[in-house]
């Protein structure tokens, strides 16, 4: 008997670092039968999707295309939009809300008629204030809207750890919460090694993390962009297998807790804003915000981070 399996398809919308490295990452894990590249300028599209084509041979089976058409777009399981202007050094990432909310207003509609019953994955800075548009902008419920949120700072976080005490970064159980930017906060409460709290953890070697390096790590995660970018004008690898990762969720329905952007509403005191706490990804997007246990510090420093992403929100007309 002919067994027929459908295929997953993966847009990816703009091909500049990011989306092509998404794109890359997308195909060395598989995640998507079939892998499109929609990207407003003809020459860099058509460039990538010919480098990355080239490699299908060394990659589990997919196809991949792309085009300066939307209709590239067409029947989209998941879009994951990387199109927009990028920080240039000593910009932050809410500075871009203006520039790139606009390219969004003008995106979403289109993409949705093109595809749409797909999952919208925001990848494009500020990135919560993006989630936030497209919400508006798209008119989906919002399971269905999602950003990559403080994914990558909280691998970031777990690398950053792991080095200094010696252990596997698998092995490091820790959160960055809040906005994907400058008021985010490692969740050093429910951190923890295996099942050992990170204040009792000593390494064979006799490493523990003191307040002063728990400072210095903290700083380092919120620092990690800007200094990458000053170096090579973009960040890329990390958050293309950062959004591999949460693509790799929706489409394969797993239920797995990530630290992706999505509307809070009513977690510790805050509400009406996008932001990251650990949460359930599945195959329709967010099936819920985890109600993580935060010390009263870390509340505060929450909702701080609130207050930033909402003005930032106000400022160029959405939310309330
Ligand atoms: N959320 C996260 O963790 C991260 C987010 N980013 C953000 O990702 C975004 C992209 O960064 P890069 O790829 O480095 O920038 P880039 O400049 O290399 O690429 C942007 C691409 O978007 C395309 N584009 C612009 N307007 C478009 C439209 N209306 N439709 C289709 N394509 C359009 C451009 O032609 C260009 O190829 C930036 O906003 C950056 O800040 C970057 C790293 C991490
Ligand atoms: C650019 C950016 O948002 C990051 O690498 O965290």
């Amino acid at each position: 008997m002919a067994v027929s399996l459908r295929r997953s398809k993966l847009a990816i919308v703009g091909a500049g670092s990011v989306g092509a490295t998404l794109a890359y990452a997308s195909l060395i894990k598989g995640v998507a039968h079939d892998i499109v590249l929609y990207d407003v300028s003809r020459a860099k599209v058509t460039a990538e999707v010919l480098d990355l084509r080239h490699g299908l041979q060394f990659c589990p089976p997919a196809d991949i295309d792309g085009s300066d058409d939307i209709a590239v777009c067409a029947g989209a399981d998941v879009i994951a939009i990387t199109a927009g202007a990028k920080q240039k050094p000593g910009q932050t990432r809410l500075e871009l809300a203006e520039v790139n909310v606009g390219i969004c207003r003008d995106l979403i509609p289109r993409l949705l008629e093109v595809a749409p019953d797909c999952v919208l994955l925001l990848v494009t800075n500020p990135v919560d204030v993006l989630t936030m548009a497209a919400l508006e902008f798209s008119g989906l419920g919002k399971s269905r809207v999602l950003g990559s949120g403080t994914v990558l700072d909280s691998a970031r976080l777990r690398q950053l750890i792991a080095s200094s005490l010696g252990v596997a970064s698998q092995s490091v159980h820790a959160w960055i919460a809040g906005e994907h930017g400058d008021t985010e906060f490692p969740v050093w409460s429910s951190a923890s090694i295996g099942t050992v709290p990170i204040a009792d953890f000593v390494s064979p070697d006799g490493l523990r993390l003191d307040d002063v390096a728990r400072e210095r790590i903290g700083r380092d995660v919120v620092t990690a962009a800007e200094q990458i970018i000053r170096g090579k004008g973009a960040t890329n690898y990390a958050v293309g297998l950062a959004a591999t990762r949460v693509i790799e969720a929706i489409l394969r329905d797993e239920k797995a807790a990530l630290p992706i952007s999505s509307l809070i509403e009513g977690q510790h005191g805050v509400s009406d804003v996008c932001l990251s706490l650990p949460s359930l990804v599945d195959k329709n997007g967010v099936m819920g915000v985890l109600d993580v246990p935060m010390s009263e510090r870390e509340i505060g420093l929450f909702q701080a981070s609130a207050d930033a992403v909402k003005a930032v929100a106000r400022s160029v007309g959405l939310g309330r």
